[in-house]
């Protein structure tokens, strides 16, 4: 266990192909002569013990660590690096809070000198720069403070896949932002075998304390041959390789009792020498899932058997877990066939009942276009083009062929065998008397026959201006609606107006009702639907004149020369004089209030003459003075007239006197049978 606020070097290890860099660089640093500790931090999942079997030789500190996968992995295929998918694993440092300060430092690194003076820094965070880049940081070395709240703030974002590369640094830089303090660039320095500022590396190269082999290749995947040139970059790998032959090469290993280093050469490219006559094969034996677990190398537990294999069994050494991630870092299939001559190695490269598919093998639908879509940067706010283009002219709604219209049902019982509506025209019929068809009761409209006294005195207003012809058409129609004397209306009307009172309905002997419904040629003392002012009520206009004609469509209508007949008794548009009328109009209002109010204006009003609402006929109140009918103008002598005093207060209607004591009764109902009975006979 570390003890309180300790310092440590540290490293991530999340598959075995990396074991080589891991243990060299720690190699290196403790080589350079540091003082303080080397930790490692290890994804046991795909990390065999055979490899933590060599860190134990190594390290200070195993840290047990969950792997934290990238599952968003488009920008780590922009990168090219889908072997990268875990190393959001990095953030696990910061929860490492038993130690004081961490100096990370990726696998692929090799120190030159121990930089222990990066402990020193009071800064939370510190990174170099990146060389693609700038102005981010490389995440290959990092300075960092542990704390959790940058912790659950890294998990946060990792889970969610935020990283513009999909990997750490992508991760790191956004979190981080320009809240590092930036390193001088020889604690990373990130030579290219493409790009090297040769004057620099050599001004600089003194000062160098740390050299980091980016990309895919790594000097154990390249092989010791690969880079024997004299470029700053071949001599950084010249340097990583020293260190290596330092601990690992064959001879030095050969000597050691337990050849346990054989798992180190197996993953560096060119090294690995089978051993003939017996192999260590370890099987995977995992420790605890636990992150607060924590191996120490001087604990004494066994990490893993040692088999024997007889000597027929001639065979190369397998490594015991092929993961999901060593096969991307090794670009040819490794180990060489030139390692291997006999018998040839009959393992298959992916043993799908001990481990996932390599990292290298492309995921399905890898082929699949992918477009990336950035958030827009710009702060200029959106300004609308001065015009939109046109819609497109041809574009048109087409009318459905077939009417959707769909009668209702019938509701009422009377819609039933409701009569067809007809239009009937004067020619039609010379005698002028068309009556329209009626249901129940045709009584009340007058004829010609019946009632010719009642010509002078027609129900509906007449202009005294204008003598109306015996003869005139208009004279003879009914002014009711069919529906006014079906009673079953009526009593549904009747009841809709109680409830709108409150139902509280006013009655009162139904006698005199009744009585002027079966009259002939008296308005009913009903409730009808159009029951039209009377002319004193309404003094409108007598007349509206006949339209000035204009050619119509409606060729059926026309006569000869394409008119239509002129209607008797209206007056022609031409003939009508507009000034005239409106005059005679005022007059005519000002006699009407003249009658009503009396000419001091405070004469009692009369009631006008027209029916009373159904119900309400006789309605005797106590307040209210009979008044004689003194008009005379209409032929609806025989109608009661009323006069009312002016209310004492301003309601919105003189309908009852404040106070006022009435005679009612509550009707919920509708007419009794009786009553029926007596309205339908
Ligand atoms: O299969 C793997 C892959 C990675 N690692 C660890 O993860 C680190 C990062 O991977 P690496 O191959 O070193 O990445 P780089 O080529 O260095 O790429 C850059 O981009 C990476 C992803 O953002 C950063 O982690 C690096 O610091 C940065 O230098 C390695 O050093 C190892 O410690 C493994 O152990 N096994
Ligand atoms: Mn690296």
């Amino acid at each position: 266990m570390a003890s309180e606020g300790e310092d440590v070097y540290a490293t991530v290890l999340l598959s075995d192909s990396y074991l080589p860099g891991a243990l060299v660089l720690a190699h290196s640093l403790k080589d350079a002569g540091t003082t303080k500790k080397i930790a490692v931090l290890v994804t046991t999942d795909t990390v065999s013990a055979d490899a933590m079997a060599q860190l134990q030789t190594l390290f200070d500190f195993i840290i047990p660590v969950e792997r934290i996968v990238n599952e968003s992995q488009a920008n780590l295929s922009l990168m090219g690096r889908l072997d990268l998918h875990s190393t959001f694993t990095k953030i696990a440092l910061w929860k490492q809070l038993q130690f004081r300060k961490i100096v990370y430092m990726d696998a692929d690194m090799v120190a030159l000198r121990a930089p222990d003076e990066l402990f020193d820094l009071s800064h939370p965070f510190s990174a170099a720069p990146d060389i693609g880049w700038p102005d981010l940081f490389n995440t290959g070395l990092l300075v960092l403070t542990p704390n959790m709240g940058d912790y659950y703030a890294l998990l946060a974002m990792a889970q969610r896949g935020i990283s513009f590369d999909g990997a750490d640094q992508g991760l790191l830089n956004m979190h981080f932002k320009d809240n590092f303090n930036r390193l001088s660039f020889t604690y990373n320095v990130t030579p290219s075998a493409h790009y090297q500022y040769l004057p620099a590396y050599r001004h600089f190269q003194s000062s160098i304390s740390a050299t980091h082999f980016i990309g895919q290749n790594k000097p154990w995947n390249q092989g010791r041959d690969a880079n024997r040139g004299s470029t700053p970059y071949d001599e950084m790998v010249g340097r990583w390789w020293a260190v290596y032959d330092r601990h690992y090469r064959e001879s030095s290993v050969r000597s050691t009792p337990e050849g346990a280093s054989t798992i180190v050469q197996y993953h560096t490219k060119g090294e690995f020498q089978p051993v003939a006559p017996a192999i260590t094969i370890t099987p995977t034996h995992q420790p605890e899932e636990s992150d607060s677990e924590i191996f120490h190398p001087s604990a004494e537990q066994p990490l893993h058997e040692t088999i024997e294999i007889p000597e027929e069994v001639e065979e190369a050494y397998v490594s015991p877990v092929q993961t999901n991630l060593e096969a991307e870092s090794q670009p040819e299939p490794a180990p060489e066939p030139e390692y291997h001559p006999e018998p040839e190695i009959t393992y298959a490269p992916w043993d799908a009942s001990r481990g996932p598919p390599p990292a290298d093998s492309m995921p399905e639908a890898s082929n699949f276009p992918a477009t990336h879509y950035d958030m827009s940067a710009d702060p200029t706010p959106f300004k609308a083009p001065e015009r939109y283009p046109d819609p497109p002219k041809d574009m048109y709604y087409e009318v459905p062929k077939t009417p959707t219209y769909q009668k209702p049902a019938p509701i009422f019982p009377w819609e039933l065998n409701a009569p067809r509506a007809s239009r009937v025209f004067p020619e039609d019929n010379d005698v002028g008397v068309p009556e329209p068809p009626s249901l129940i009761d045709p009584g009340p409209a007058p004829t010609d026959e019946e009632k010719p006294e009642d010509k002078s005195a027609p129900v509906t207003p007449t202009t005294p201006t204008i003598q109306l012809t015996p003869a005139d058409p208009w004279q003879t129609y009914t002014r009711g609606n069919a529906w006014d004397d079906i009673p079953e209306i009526e009593r549904y009307i009747g009841s809709l107006q109680k409830n709108r009172k409150g139902n509280i309905q006013v009655l009162q002997g139904y006698g005199s009702g009744i009585a002027e419904v079966s009259s002939p040629g008296a308005r009913r003392q009903s409730m009808k639907l159009t029951d039209f002012p009377s002319e004193l009520e309404r003094p409108s206009l007598p007349v509206t004149p006949a339209p000035i004609r204009r050619p119509s469509f409606w060729g059926e209508e026309r006569d000869e020369d394409g008119e239509l007949p002129a209607a008797e008794g209206v007056p022609s548009q031409e003939d009508w004089d507009p000034a005239v009328q409106l005059e005679q109009l005022a007059r005519r209002q000002s006699d009407v209030l003249a009658n009503k109010l009396g000419k001091d204006g405070v004469h009692p009003r009369e009631i006008p003459l027209r029916p009373l609402p159904y119900g309400s006929e006789g309605v005797a109140s106590p307040t209210y003075v009979a008044q004689s009918p003194s008009g005379g103008a209409t032929g609806l002598d025989s109608m009661p007239r009323t006069r009312i005093e002016e209310p004492s207060y301003k309601g919105p209607s003189a309908m009852w006197e404040k106070d006022e004591t009435f005679p009612y009764k509550e009707t919920p109902a509708g007419a009794t049978e009786e009553e029926k009975d007596v309205l339908e006979n």
